[in-house]
């Protein structure tokens, strides 16, 4: 879809922009216009990295000329005292009108209702063969926070195409692909077969995980199954009902820790449990009450921060806000670890969890390209 420009005037230094979708418009100096031209001795053609020098483009840079070229579909610059006319797609630059590494989602928060209705799977053989197949996928991660790939065979095999499917999987102490039983194999209760209550993994990472993929491959136990609670629907409750506790739990910082010194590891991490982005939105949920490290914070503070972590901790128990899973070799889920937390129950018998984590910026950067190939904006 082509937004096509409406019109380019000249203010001075500046350049004003409209399009022709009505949306609002766009100035820009002149100065970033031409740092951004896109002539391959400005950018290398294929790599499209900057290859001219920012810091030699005179300060009082000035246009000959400004003008449409192509129905709206260019912008172009004669430049003053230099033989050089950049040209600007007019897409480009329309999609500088939001922040260009938001991906842009319609994010569905849900409960246990609202979950119950909506289709969370796509089928393997699919899966692998078919890009709009993996991008429907994706695009449900993306707005449930969770999906699952249906009829995968219970090996480590087909458990790793799926996740080579999406992207490269990440190394982390666990290793790469994991494959594990209640056997202490690492230093964490997911090693064993306690419960483990809801939390998200990394909060002992400055980059914690951004998904985390399952796939049972044994459950011949008792127990163990699994519950999903999504996070944002947490914070919406919050906002809105607990106000304060919300503010609180955006701007304390909370540790995490991962500790296994006979293995030489001690890991840690801060951040809040409601991690905000530059603009005042919701960007990560970030809870382990398991793995949270020892930290002191002013006696008020004190008493705020655990009511406030109470009230959180609350809603993560209240089962209308529950997906309950009893995951079984076949079905392969993959969750938002920013998002979504994860809870498990004791069991007892035995029981073979195999997964992966992946990149939160690797998977964005599949959806985004799968959404050109489709011809859809990023
Ligand atoms: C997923 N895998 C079994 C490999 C590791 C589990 C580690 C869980 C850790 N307590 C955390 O919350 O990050
Ligand atoms: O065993 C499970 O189902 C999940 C274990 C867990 O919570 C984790 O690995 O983070």
């Amino acid at each position: 879809m082509t937004a096509l420009l409406r019109g380019a005037t000249l203010k001075g230094r500046d350049v004003e922009l409209n399009w022709s979708d009505g949306e609002p418009g766009l100035a820009l100096s002149l100065f970033w216009l031409r740092d951004h031209c896109q002539l391959p001795q400005s950018h290398h053609p294929e790599t499209r990295q900057r290859l001219h020098d920012t810091f030699k483009i005179p300060t009082a840079i000035a246009a000959q000329a400004v003008g449409l070229e192509d129905n709206g579909r260019v912008l172009r610059i004669d430049w003053a005292g230099e033989d050089h006319v950049s040209r600007y797609d007019a897409n480009f630059l329309a999609a500088l009108r939001r922040d260009p590494d938001v991906l842009p989602i319609r994010r569905r928060t849900w409960d246990r209702d609202i979950i119950a209705r909506a289709t969370l799977q796509v089928p393997y053989e699919d899966f692998l063969k078919d890009d709009a197949v993996l991008k429907d996928y994706l695009e449900k991660v993306e707005s449930y926070g969770f999906a699952f790939v249906e009829g995968v065979p219970g090996t480590p095999e087909a458990t790793r195409a799926v996740a080579k499917r999406i992207a490269y999987i990440r190394e982390t102490i666990f290793g790469g692909y994991w494959d594990f039983t209640a056997n202490m194999e690492h230093k964490d209760t997911a090693y064993t077969s306690m419960a483990i209550g809801p939390h998200t993994d990394g909060t002992y990472a400055f980059d914690a995980p951004g998904y985390q993929m399952f796939h049972c491959l044994a459950a011949d136990c008792t127990g163990g199954e699994n519950v999903l609670i999504d996070g944002f629907m947490i914070a919406e409750i919050m906002k809105r009902d607990h106000p304060a506790d919300y503010k609180l739990l955006t701007e304390i910082a909370i540790p995490g820790q991962y500790l296994d010194h006979e293995n030489g590891i001690h890991l840690m991490a801060r951040r809040p449990l409601f991690r905000l982005n530059d603009a005042g939105q919701l960007a990560q949920v970030s809870y382990n009450n398991h793995d949270r490290a020892p930290f002191t914070l002013s006696l008020s503070q004190q008493t705020a921060f655990y009511r406030a972590l109470t009230t959180f901790a609350q809603l993560c128990a209240d089962e209308t806000l529950h997906y309950r899973r009893r995951l079984l070799p076949g079905s392969v889920l993959l969750f938002d670890n920013w998002r979504v937390l994860h809870a498990r129950d004791a069991y007892t018998g035995y029981r073979r969890l195999a997964g992966v984590y992946l990149n939160k910026e690797d998977v964005e950067s599949r959806l985004r390209v799968l959404r050109i190939k489709a011809g859809e904006p990023v």
